[in-house]
């Protein structure tokens, strides 16, 4: 680790520069039983059929499927190791990294994703592959009933302090905040109020040089609100 500003930085690595290395590095850090591989395959496969039918992500990025998504999705799991209780997915989109890491863990998770056309694939990929711990929160964040996270994720889903506005309520002292952030994570870190900000740390990203992941620990006091 090392210090950049007022954060500590995870050391550098080599990040994953081809399919086969996402593949491998899955297989070596999570080591996914026989099961968990083909419900991995199934996912892979029926996220790219979805993408010909609606925009779940960029075409550009569906030949490096495994490197870009799954295991951008997955390394989120080898972050939380000691992880427990509900896994709450911000703006899940088509399960990344949720149903990613639905499929690599037994973790509660809930997917919280407003758009209704991404929901039924949601539900669909659930009900294949047999994911019996995972739900499907069809709503605006903001309109899911508060409970207890053990872990909170968003990946592409809001600005960093509105993302943790939104999602505060949810944390307890015990909540690993799990957010990766691309290129800008440390400006976004910056913006933070300074009580915010020294829970985190920042990790790089195995999937891309310059992206990093926000890791952070506890509960976050939602912004008090005027009456309106
Ligand atoms: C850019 S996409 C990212 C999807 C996925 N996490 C990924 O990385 O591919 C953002 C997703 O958040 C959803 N979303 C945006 N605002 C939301 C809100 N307030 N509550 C629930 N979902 C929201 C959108 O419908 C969209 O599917």
């Amino acid at each position: 680790m090392t210090n950049l500003g007022r954060w500590l930085v995870s050391s550098d690595h080599a990040v994953l520069a081809s399919e086969a290395e996402a593949r491998d590095w899955i297989a070596d850090v999570l080591s996914p039983t026989a099961e968990q591989w083909a419900r991995l395959e199934r996912f892979a496969a029926m996220l790219v059929a979805e993408n010909a039918r609606q925009n779940l992500i960029a075409a550009s990025t569906v030949p490096n499927l495994w490197v870009r998504h799954i295991a951008d999705s997955a390394q989120l799991l080898d972050l939380d190791r000691d992880g427990a209780g509900l896994w709450v997915d911000l703006g899940s989109g088509p399960g990344l990294p949720g149903l990613v890491v639905a499929i690599l863990s037994e973790r509660p998770v809930l997917l919280v994703e407003s758009r209704r056309r991404r929901c039924d694939f949601l539900r669909d990929v659930a009900v294949e592959l047999k994911l019996r711990h995972v739900a499907v929160a069809e709503a605006r964040l903001e309109a899911v009933e508060t409970r207890p996270a053990g872990t909170i994720s968003a990946r592409a889903f809001a600005p960093l302090d509105r993302l943790i506005d939104l999602s505060a309520r949810f944390s307890t002292e015990s909540t690993r905040w799990l957010l990766p952030k691309g290129r800008n994570a440390v400006k976004e870190l910056a913006l933070l109020p300074r009580a915010w900000q020294s829970l985190f740390h920042v990790e790089h990203s195995r999937t891309d040089a310059e992206s990093r992941i926000l890791v952070g620990q506890g509960r976050i006091a939602p912004k008090k609100r005027g009456k309106a």
